[in-house]
């Protein structure tokens, strides 16, 4: 369950209607029936959105997105418009704003792994299959599997964890065209991000995309491979059976998880503020995540 120590409230901007307040992301709908997706500096962690923003996280994250979205036009068409201010919209808005098309919605989370971790190791350990594909024996947590799955997943109510599912069910919900379709596409950018990462020091152990069609065309949408998407952890660290240092969050957990913090992660207790330092140590990572892949500077 995810929560929110205090949920916020949705900023109200002049012709924009308030779709959704997601846990780092806010949701509007313009006068031509866009959408503007609008990234906060909110930062979730055990399944709480944490009380302390992170100063720039927002922006740095839009940014790194739609340079993955022109790594991708290739593959896969996208559904940004623009990255233009709506008239009326606070200033603080620029940057982390995208104007985007409205889609027909593919309802199911679209999840390429390339390693064993998260719930695919909890269903692994279980059966030794993910979303029903049966792996071999012998992975351990952050295992790389012998080749990219596509683990689909239904998006959950407001706050629960998605649910794994079978490609047969996701046939089942969407038609055996869009489940081929989603299943392709969903593999071969992640194929395409995990090797631009690699190259670049950075494991994408797996990613969630979410997809839409316009006119009968499959359409890239969301966010795309930011680490509030995705897992990426250092290469240089990576060793399989334990869990792997995130790249983002490992200073965040560490502390939740110190007694310096007086919190219990497994308890019901909303968590703490951040320290400042976490804070600007969580900052900084950001910002080396999107040098590091984009090799541009953040200015
Ligand atoms: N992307 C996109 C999109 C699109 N291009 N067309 C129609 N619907 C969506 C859409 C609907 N929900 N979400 C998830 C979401 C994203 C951002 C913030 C949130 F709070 C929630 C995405």
């Amino acid at each position: 369950m995810t929560g929110f120590v205090v949920k916020p409230e949705p900023i109200e901007v002049p012709g924009l209607v308030h779709l959704h307040t997601g846990k780092v992301r806010e949701l509007y709908r313009d006068a031509q029936d866009r959408l503007v997706m609008v990234a906060s500096d909110r930062m979730s962690a055990y399944d709480w959105v944490l009380p302390t923003e992170i100063p720039d996280k927002g922006r740095v994250l839009t940014q790194l997105s739609l340079w993955w979205f022109d790594q991708l036009a290739d593959l896969v068409p996208n559904h940004v418009i623009s990255t233009d201010l709506p008239a009326g919209a606070p200033a603080d808005w620029e940057g982390r704003t995208l104007i985007c098309r409205r889609l027909d919605m593919v309802p199911v989370e679209a999840v390429a792994r390339g390693y064993l971790t998260g719930s695919g190791l909890k269903e692994y350990e279980v059966s030794r299959t993910v979303c029903g594909l049966a792996l071999p024996e012998g992975l351990t947590d952050g295992s790389e599997l012998p080749a990219p799955i596509f683990t689909p997943a239904t998006k959950a109510e407001v706050g629960e964890h998605d649910e794994n599912v079978s490609y047969e069910e996701v046939a089942r919900r969407v038609g055996a065209d869009v489940a081929a379709e989603l299943r392709q596409t969903t593999l071969a950018v992640y194929g395409r991000a995990r090797e631009i990462a690699r190259d670049r020091g950075i494991i994408l152990a797996d990613t969630k995309f979410e997809f839409g069609y316009d006119d009968g065309t499959l359409i890239l949408a969301d966010e795309v491979l930011t680490p509030d998407s995705s897992r990426f952890w250092p290469a240089d660290a990576w060793q399989p059976g334990r869990s792997q240092p995130s790249f983002d969050k490992q200073f965040v957990r560490d502390w939740l998880t110190s007694p310096a913090s007086g919190w219990d992660h497994r308890g019901e207790a909303p968590p703490p503020e951040l320290p400042e330092a976490v804070v600007a140590e969580t900052s900084a990572k950001y910002v080396e995540a999107y040098e590091r892949l984009t090799r541009m500077r953040w200015l």
